[in-house]
């Protein structure tokens, strides 16, 4: 796995304090530049050339009444998707991000839609996942599928040369697989972690709370142990594409961001296999659900945006795509004490 290029982060950090400018005062868009002068790599990075994903998959435990809707909106939100009417579909525009859309395994049928909005790849591996409240969600087959097409996506993104990888995913009650992931993996107790999702009074998330309870008890008495086994008891199938998504971007060495709750169990997932996959991960928001900040903090990561977002398809990480263009923009352009015949600051 290729390593960031710290040299290039002191270059890019000695810039930033002769930019016109008081030190420090463009904030985490400072930190920002200096961190994709790593991994770009380069001094001064030009315009991202960002891609988009979201992966698509149903979940067995929706049965359980975990979410505000119902699982035939995973398939219904595709067509969505590749119609051009959803919330992502109108970032993608603005922001000129390409859009692509994988179903690993949404269970409801629907027809071939047109590709005008988005790419579709049908890579079906299951009808959604097992009930994980009462049996693995995946068997090892299907876990490790979904994490190949996932990282395979990754890695045809860089070969296109793309320098930003964005995965988002659709899945009515993925919110109850990201949270049981992210309780195994961080030690956090479901009641710490479980949120309302789409939108589930208190007394749904009480159910929703037990559910994750009883799911983690299942799988502890099953063995396991590993990331892999966490992620084939209670993940998902488009949470496992995401994990091998983002291990297949620091294998290529690509600066992969993160969206909501559900990327971010499945960055844990990615990270706790390889804890090098970290250091090419980026935050871009904190979203609503209960439990992501405490998820991010367990990366490492600070997010850029505190909207109370909790949309998920992507649509917290595409908003901060003009941003962080802005962040190497400023890095890039802007003018040097020097340069400008500004005076410096006469103490530092
Ligand atoms: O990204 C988030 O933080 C987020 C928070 C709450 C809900 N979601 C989205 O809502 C769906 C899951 O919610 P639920 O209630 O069905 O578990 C799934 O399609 C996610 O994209 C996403
Ligand atoms: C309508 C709808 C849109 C979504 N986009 C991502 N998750 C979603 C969940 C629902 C319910």
């Amino acid at each position: 796995m290729p390593s960031p290029q710290t040299a290039l982060s002191e270059i890019a950090r000695e810039r930033q304090s002769q930019l016109t400018k008081p030190a420090g005062s463009l904030g985490f868009l400072e930190d920002l530049a200096i961190w994709f002068a790593a991994r770009l790599p380069a001094p001064t990075p030009t315009r991202l050339k960002p891609m988009l994903a979201i992966f698509a998959a149903d979940h067995g435990v929706a049965a359980e009444g975990v979410s505000a809707f119902p699982a035939e909106v995973t398939a219904q939100m595709v067509i969505n998707f590749m119609n051009g009417g959803a919330a992502i579909n109108v970032l993608a525009r603005q922001h000129q991000i390409s859009l692509s859309v994988i179903d690993v395994g949404v269970a409801t049928d629907y027809p071939v839609p047109a590709q005008n909005s988005a790419r579709l790849y049908r890579t079906p591996i299951a009808k959604g996942t097992a009930n994980l409240r009462r049996q693995a969600a995946m068997s090892e087959a299907e876990c490790s599928k979904a994490w190949q097409v996932g990282h395979a996506t990754a890695f045809e993104a860089a070969k296109a040369g793309k320098t930003l990888l964005i995965g988002g995913e659709m899945g009515i009650a993925n919110t109850t697989a990201a949270a049981a992931l992210i309780c195994a993996l961080t030690g956090y107790q479901p009641a710490d972690i479980v949120g309302h999702g789409t939108g589930i009074d208190t007394q749904a998330k009480e159910l929703k709370i037990q559910v994750v309870q009883d799911a983690l008890q299942r799988a502890q008495a099953a063995g396991a142990h590993s990331a892999q086994d966490w992620l084939r008891e209670v993940g998902g199938l488009e949470i496992a594409a995401l994990a091998g998504f983002y291990a297949g971007a620091a294998e290529a060495g690509v600066p992969a961001l993160l969206d909501g709750f559900i990327t971010t169990a499945a960055a844990l997932v990615a990270v706790k296999d390889n804890p090098a996959v970290a250091e090419w991960l980026l935050a871009s928001h904190v979203s609503q659900e209960q439990g992501h900040r405490l998820a991010l903090s367990a990366l490492g990561l600070t997010p850029m945006l505190d909207l109370g977002l909790r949309l998920g398809e992507a649509s917290g990480a595409a908003l901060c795509v003009p941003l962080l263009q802005s962040a190497l923009a400023l890095h890039g352009e802007m003018a040097t004490f020097a340069e400008a015949g500004v005076a410096a600051a006469k103490m530092v």
